[in-house]
């Protein structure tokens, strides 16, 4: 069995985070293990409270998994600081993890920074000449570049400018952007823009999409697959599990990690 690691933070409202990765590491038959960076007091009205781990307790539990399991893809969400960002980046080094996806989450929906500000340099410094992939949303791409992203030709050039960074392959979301009827996201792989479409739904329960979109992508390069197909796959299972509305909590609520498989079945059973 294929295992990914993800290096993140706590949503107690289950919907983002390592909740969020290790429901989409599961629905996807990849064995999921998580670092804790920081544990956050969060429901689907907001975060009420940050509390981070020492950089010595995240490279403790990535050496505990380093030393014994292993991992065949591993992906990093809520960082927040500098110093865990040095730390997380010293360690995928040391094991040669090098089916990285890095989400450079920095601000949650609700305004609550999960990203100290001085810590973006380190980011850059640090851990992205290292990543795979990268899939910043809109507002991330736009303070990683210093750009003004609404046009799709605006992704493209932001997705330029962070593939000379050293990253070998951008995704810009597109779930912030201006367009009413559709979210579109683009890909670059250094050479060529791929670009994956889906209708818009209208709806407040989007939190944790971010996540989980990148965890889709970890699993499917853990169980081998290329970087296109994975980001192809992340498009459909998030369409899916925003789609399958739950209605879950007051606020921005979460979306569905099991609505891909259920769908998938679904189509199974009537093809047969
Ligand atoms: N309303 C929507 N309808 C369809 N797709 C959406 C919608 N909102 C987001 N998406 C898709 O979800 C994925 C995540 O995009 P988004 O830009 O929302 O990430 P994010 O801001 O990092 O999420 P979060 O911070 O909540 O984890 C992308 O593939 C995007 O196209
Ligand atoms: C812990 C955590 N990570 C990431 C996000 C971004 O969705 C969030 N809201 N909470």
């Amino acid at each position: 069995m294929k295992k990914a690691l993800t290096i993140a933070g706590s949503d107690s409202g289950g919907g983002a985070g390592i909740q969020a990765d290790l429901k989409t590491f599961q629905e996807l038959e990849v064995f999921g293990m998580s670092a804790l960076t920081a544990v956050t007091a969060q429901n689907t009205l907001g975060v009420h409270a940050v509390y981070p781990m020492s950089a010595e307790a995240v490279i403790k539990q990535i050496e505990a998994i380093g030393e014994d399991i292993g991992a065949d893809a591993v992906k990093t969400g809520m960082l927040f600081n500098a110093e865990i960002i040095e730390a997380v980046a010293a360690q995928l080094k040391f094991y040669g993890w090098e089916n990285l996806v890095v989400d450079p989450v920095m601000i949650a929906k609700g305004g609550a920074s999960l990203l100290q500000m001085e810590a973006i340099s380190a980011l850059k410094k640090y851990l992205l000449p290292r990543s795979k992939v990268i899939t910043p949303n809109i507002p991330e791409a736009e303070v990683l570049t210093g750009m003004v992203i609404q046009s799709i030709q605006d992704k493209q050039d932001a997705a330029k400018r962070l593939h000379d960074y050293g990253v070998k392959n951008v995704v810009i979301k597109g779930g912030h952007d201006e367009n009413e009827s559709e979210s579109t996201d683009v890909l670059f792989d250094g050479k060529e823009f791929f670009t994956f479409t889906s209708q818009r739904i209208e709806t407040k329960n989007t939190h944790g999409t971010g996540c989980t979109f990148s965890a889709v992508i970890t699993a499917e390069l853990a169980k081998g697959a290329a970087v296109y197909e994975s980001v192809l796959k992340a498009k459909d299972f998030i369409q899916a599990a925003i789609e399958d509305q739950l209605g879950i909590g007051q606020g921005h609520g979460p979306t569905n990690h099991w609505a891909y498989r259920k769908r998938n079945i679904a189509r199974e059973l009537t093809r047969l």
